[in-house]
């Protein structure tokens, strides 16, 4: 790869992570991965700074602003933080303090923990709580107040008269692990997925509409910093002691250091007794104390020059590999699965062992990857093993430990060579490491995996339902395929139950579906009738057919008759449909099973043709103009305006070039492209000036 194709690798893989991160609550890999990324490409930019752009993640805090609540600008700019692993780079974050300051200029830290949640902005106007925002992109932030006013430790007037007439502080918001296990344990009865990690629960509860439903996940939040234009306070210190006078929730933690020595004491302290805490953290914040000294130093666009996070590593312990289990996953994949339990539990039968104790919660599984990982470690059942959770993902094996072997009996690890849920011999595909079970169709993972697709929100979007959900109803035999789910009656579904064991503590629960839970589904069911013909398209799961194949194969057959009946060459005639695609879809429409369930679904009165009607003229007034359109807008979705522009005579090009009239800008652009245009001369419209543009 050239160094400009790997820099463009690493953009487009951080801002896929930051957009599921920041916008859907949900960490792909552990922070630790996310940060040597990102690492790796700031390394990259500064061997190559002609490669840079201004918008990469490298200069930009990671999040955005949302379409669904009020977008506030910040007054104060509410940037990230820089951060390290090491103690090596914390002495040389030292150094350049010290360098950055007056010669022989005295200093102080003050080291904080770093708690996991999200950063919030909230801001009192005469003593009263006004506005609480999201960090958003940094400029901008998501007006969340009705969420914020359910944390019950944040004062909503402050008593004291001493205070700014307008003032903001910023603090985590968090949920304690206590209500996220509450939570998780009702996803679960719910059939819902339960979330990764406290952040991403507390991310998805700050965001809810519902502020009834927020109350009640039991938020809350530390506060660490205050911004206000008078000048009241001379150090960082003297306001964490005025905001804990003031009725602040202030996170007792926190210590004034004299030098780096004393702050890698605190790293030190903290280590362990951090999972003492009620809620997560993953690091510490050092932060320069001295106001003036902060203002010295500076920010650079992304971060301020006078603090810095230390992360602590993940952490890894020993323990006692149990056994190993066989998992076949919906595309048939076989997932090895060690049993772990903490090392003096060996002689507890697994059922009654808690597991190894890591980051806060106890742990009994772990992923192995595949037979050539079993094989890499040398792993034998009755092993000690080393046990990493990382950025609390599914915990992974990192080791053996061999000086171990000899005191107990191990045994060897021997892979199935039939599938452990159907028997069926297990294949390995050329080039591929994992061994799948080729009987897509009657091994029930895959046939469950198969409706899961179908019900999936870019899909045709059946959110009542979830894996727990179709896992019971596909156990109980009323939906084997997806065209099953449109014969669901009231009566099949209310009362039907399961027993739900804990992994942690065995416990066993019952879960039942009521008249809501039943209500919703059918509804969920109902409402899929009306999802677009390119949605149930790609809902089919046909292999190599994507969200956005489907889409390009509606809008040029527009029905599924057409579609059905195309032939391979007629396929190949599709813009960027290759021979791989064309022959996978008429294999597809070619399977008698597959008819089946295609006359059943049309049956069920599911879209079958696209609606959209072809481009009706509404005027000429934008003849001979061309536009791009590009980030969100508030009234209109990016279809529509385009439809706009082409139903009044204009034209829709691709990207940014000389020849380009009109650049249409909605939230959240890229700067570059902004940058690009205005360096062209190309005008800017923004989303009322294009509207004014058709009602002259
Ligand atoms: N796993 C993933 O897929 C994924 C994706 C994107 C980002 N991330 C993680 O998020 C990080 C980037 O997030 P970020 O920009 O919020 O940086 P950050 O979380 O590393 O640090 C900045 C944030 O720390 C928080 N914080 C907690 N305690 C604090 C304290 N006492 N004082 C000041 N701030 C405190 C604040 O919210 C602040 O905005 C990445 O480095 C990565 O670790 C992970
Ligand atoms: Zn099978």
């Amino acid at each position: 790869m050239t160094p400009e194709q790997q820099i463009k690798d690493l953009t487009d893989k951080l801002n896929y992570y930051n957009h599921r991160y920041y916008q859907e609550s949900v960490s792909e890999i552990s922070d630790q991965e996310f940060d040597f990324l990102l690492k790796e490409l700031i390394r990259l930019e500064e061997m190559y700074p002609e490669l840079k752009t201004s918008d990469s993640p490298t200069q930009r805090v990671g999040g955005t602003i949302s379409k669904e609540f009020p977008t506030v600008y910040h007054r104060y700019p509410m940037q990230s933080l820089d951060n390290t692993y090491s103690e090596q780079e914390m002495r040389n974050f030292d150094e350049r303090v010290r360098k950055g300051l007056e010669e022989g200029e005295a200093y102080e830290y003050i080291c904080e923990l770093k708690f996991d949640g999200i950063s919030l902005s909230f801001t009192y106007e005469e003593g009263t709580l006004v506005r609480g925002v999201t960090r958003g992109d940094g400029t901008r932030g998501d007006d969340i107040t009705h969420n914020i006013k359910t944390i019950r430790t944040l004062p909503l007037r402050i008593r004291d008269t001493q205070v700014p007439a307008v003032f903001e502080v910023r603090g985590e918001g968090f949920m304690p692990y206590s209500s996220f296990e509450k939570l998780n344990t009702e996803l679960e009865i719910a059939g819902d997925p339960p979330y990764a990690n406290p952040r991403n629960a507390a991310s998805g509860a700050f965001k809810l509409q519902d502020s009834a439903e927020a109350a009640r996940r039991g938020l809350d939040c530390y506060l660490y910093s205050f911004l206000s234009d008078e000048t009241i306070f001379e150090s960082h210190e003297e306001s964490l002691l005025a905001l804990k006078e003031w009725g602040f929730h202030v996170s007792p933690g926190w210590a004034k250091c004299a030098s780096i020595e004393e702050v890698l004491e605190y790293i030190h302290r903290w280590e362990q007794k951090r999972f003492e805490l009620p809620l997560a953290t993953d690091g510490i914040v050092v932060k320069v104390n001295s106001y003036a000294q902060q203002r010295e130093l500076g920010s650079t666009a992304k971060s301020p020059r006078w603090a810095i996070s230390f992360k602590y590593k993940a952490e890894n312990k020993p323990a006692l590999l149990r056994g190993v289990v066989f998992q076949v996953g919906r595309t048939g994949a076989v997932t090895p699965v060690a049993n772990l339990s903490a090392l003096d539990e060996r002689a507890k039968s697994y059922e009654r062992a808690r597991g190894v104790h890591l980051s806060g919660t106890y742990v009994k599984r772990a992923t192995l990857h595949n037979a050539n990982e079993i094989e890499r470690l040398g792993l034998e059942v009755g092993d000690v093993v080393f046990v990493e959770k990382s950025g609390e993902i599914i915990p992974k094996i990192t080791g053996v430990d061999t000086s171990q072997r000899g005191m107990f009996v191990t045994q060897p690890i021997t892979f199935p060579t039939q599938c452990p849920e159907c028997g069926t011999p297990l294949i390995r595909k050329e080039g591929e490491v994992a061994y799948y079970c080729p009987d897509d169709k009657g091994c029930p993972p895959q046939l469950r995996g198969k409706i899961e697709h179908f019900i999936h929100r870019k899909a045709m979007n059946i959110d009542s339902l979830g894996e727990g959900k179709i896992e019971l109803l596909f156990d109980k035999g009323l939906v084997r395929d997806p065209a099953d789910l449109y014969d669901l009656t009231y009566d099949d579904l209310l009362g039907l139950e399961k027993v739900l064991v804990n992994e942690e503590t065995g416990k066993e629960k019952k879960i039942s579906f009521r008249e809501k839970t039943v209500e919703n589904i059918l509804k969920g069911i109902e409402r899929s009738r009306q999802v677009p013909f390119k949605n149930l398209l790609f809902a089919l799961g046909i292999r190599y057919v994507g969200a956005t194949v489907a889409e390009k194969l509606a809008t040029y057959f527009r029905s599924m008759d057409q579609l059905q009946n195309a032939s391979i060459e007629s396929l190949l005639g599709v813009p960027e449909i290759g021979g791989r695609i064309a022959q996978s879809v008429r294999e597809y429409f070619d399977d008698e099973n597959n008819q089946v369930l295609i006359n059943r679904l049309r049956a069920a009165g599911l879209k079958f043709e696209t609606d959209d009607q072809p481009v009706v003229a509404e005027s000429t007034l934008l003849e001979g103009k061309s536009f791009v359109i590009s980030g969100v807008f508030r009234n209109f979705e990016r279809e529509e305006l385009r439809a706009k522009i082409e139903a009044n005579g204009g034209r829709i090009l691709s990207g940014v070039s000389a020849k380009l009239n009109y650049l249409l800008a909605g939230d959240n652009m890229g700067p570059s492209k902004l940058e690009k245009a205005r360096r062209l001369g190309v005008t800017i419209l923004s989303e009322e000036e294009f509207v004014g543009m058709l009602e002259s």
